[in-house]
């Protein structure tokens, strides 16, 4: 099987959809990767509207967590700040919370998980393993365009932070798609496109969640 960057990307098909369990309740979990700016927060966005699913972003909880105070936040912000990732135990327990607390069984996660240790050590203490991987697939040249256009006051949208995103991306998180991938776990979205046309061909990745789907 070749790299998942050179394969075709999906538009349909049949997901294996797998039940986990959140205390006593079975869950479906979605991890939503790709690079820094693809467009995973703007369709989870989508998907949340017509899916009925929760979108938990591990880079927005972490950011909470700075602003609330937390004995962790000083060591959270450095390492944003450098593209750097953030120990697991921490960004597992937040993702852990925030699930519990939603009451929701079907969870988008945005930004997670970046490395190995964040993929093993999430499987390991959660016992949950994704239905499938959503693989936002875009140039470094767009995703660039769009993080400087972001305008959003985020310390890491900055040339020579989004330049560190991009190695730690490649060098990284890609493992961890592959990693899926070779499982055939990976649904491929060309990011590249606009906005209404990636939704396009997301809803067709969903449509076996639609509310009234059999
Ligand atoms: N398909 C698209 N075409 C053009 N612009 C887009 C597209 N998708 C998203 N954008 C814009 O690009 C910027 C980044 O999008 P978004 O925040 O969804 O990316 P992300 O993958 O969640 O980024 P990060 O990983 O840095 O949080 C936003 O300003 C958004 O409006
Ligand atoms: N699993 C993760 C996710 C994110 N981070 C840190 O947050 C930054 C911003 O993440 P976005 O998904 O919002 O772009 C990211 O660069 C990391 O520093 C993390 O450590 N672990």
């Amino acid at each position: 099987m070749g790299s998942v960057v050179d394969a075709p990307p999906v538009v349909a098909g049949q997901e294996e959809v797998t039940d986990n369990m959140l205390g006593d309740k079975k869950v479906t979990v979605v991890f939503v990767l790709g690079g820094p700016g693809s467009g995973k927060g703007t369709q989870c966005a989508n998907i949340v509207e017509h899916f009925g699913f929760t979108h938990l972003s591990a880079g927005d909880l972490l950011r909470a967590e700075i602003k609330s105070g937390s004995e962790n936040g000083t060591m959270i912000e450095n390492m944003i700040k450098e593209g750097k990732i953030v120990p697991s135990e921490v960004t597992i327990k937040l993702l852990q919370e925030a699930m519990i607390k939603s009451g929701n069984d079907k969870f988008l996660i945005d930004g997670f998980p970046r490395n190995e240790e964040n993929r093993a050590a999430f499987e390991n203490v959660t016992k949950i393993s994704p239905a499938f991987v959503l693989f936002f697939n875009c140039s470094e040249e767009e995703m660039e365009k769009r993080l400087l256009g972001r305008n959003q006051g985020r310390v890491d949208d900055n040339i020579e932070t989004i330049r560190k995103r991009f190695k730690v991306f490649v060098e990284s998180s890609l493992p961890v798609i592959e990693y899926y991938y070779a499982k055939d776990k990976v649904k491929k979205i060309d990011a590249a496109k606009p906005i209404p046309e990636v939704f396009e061909d997301v809803k067709a990745i969903f449509a076996p969640y639609a509310p009234n789907a059999a």
